[in-house]
């Protein structure tokens, strides 16, 4: 069998998206055991979203990601670059703003949001560690983040039973629930390539979140990672640091 092709260019991401967003969210389903509901509700609980905050869902899908945030009260916007899986969020979520646009290129203003999060969705991006600083640029001081991806059971044999699971019996689901496998052999080996829970808390860390943290679901299959956007005293801070320019008492400029 060929392998996937994992160079995950724009076009050929938003593509095969477009062609499995009818079916998308039977599958997911199907393929994780019903335990999708589970991930959703967690990534929501982190997430914490509360009526009169601004609410970012990158990467969004058919909006059942950002259904549980807008269900808080909180103002929720989902963006997604593919247009089917936009178009089918609109259709089915009516009431909630969806936008067209790029992970890597977000088209909102520096500090606009309270809460950004992204689920199903990093291990997609071409560039993931700009799709992290996107993230970071579009939060307030002081705002949250919250990333829900696959991850690797740090158990070895959950880890081998989770792999084999993915190697024989996904690609059967697959075939059963979706209309293009293809799309989902995709799926099997971008698991498999993504970073752990160790390294992916290395990335957020370096765009320049604080307090990150992660949590792990379903053994590991699935990891909830958190941070914070430092309030503004602490970036000012952080800033002179790096550039070496902290200011002396008495002194000007
Ligand atoms: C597996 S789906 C997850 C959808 C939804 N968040 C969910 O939890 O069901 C991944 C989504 O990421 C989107 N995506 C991938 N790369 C993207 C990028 N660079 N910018 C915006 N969306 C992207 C795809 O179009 C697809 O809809």
């Amino acid at each position: 069998m060929s392998r996937a092709d994992l160079s995950k260019d724009p076009d050929d991401v938003s593509g095969m998206f477009d062609h499995v967003a009818a079916g998308y969210d039977r599958t997911n389903t199907a393929l994780s055991v019903g335990n999708d509901f589970l991930w959703r509700i967690a990534t929501a609980k982190a997430i914490d979203p509360k009526p009169g905050e601004r609410v970012l869902d990158i990467a969004c899908g058919t909006g059942t990601s950002t259904l549980p945030l807008a269900k808080s009260g909180a103002t929720v916007v989902g963006v997604d670059f593919s247009p089917e899986m936009i178009a089918e969020a609109g259709r089915r979520h009516p009431k909630i703003e969806f936008r067209q646009a790029d992970a890597m290129k977000l088209p909102f203003g520096d500090d606009e949001f309270d809460a950004v999060t992204i689920s199903f969705g990093l291990r997609n991006v071409q560039d993931p560690k700009q799709a992290l600083a996107e993230m970071y640029r579009v939060l307030k001081p002081g705002g949250r983040v919250v990333i829900c991806e696959f991850s690797k059971p740090p158990r070895a044999l959950l880890r081998a039973g989770y792999f084999a699971y993915l190697k024989v019996v996904a690609p059967v689901v697959v075939g059963i629930t979706s209309s293009n496998p293809e799309a989902y052999r995709y799926l099997v080996e971008s698991i498999r390539e993504w970073p752990d829970q160790g390294t992916l808390t290395q990335w957020i860390r370096g765009v320049g979140f604080t307090r990150v943290a992660y949590r792990n679901l379903t053994a590991g299959v699935v990891a909830l990672h958190r941070g914070r956007k430092p309030e503004d005293q602490a970036i000012r801070a952080a800033t002179a640091r790096r550039t070496g320019r902290s200011r002396q008492p008495g002194t000007t400029g």
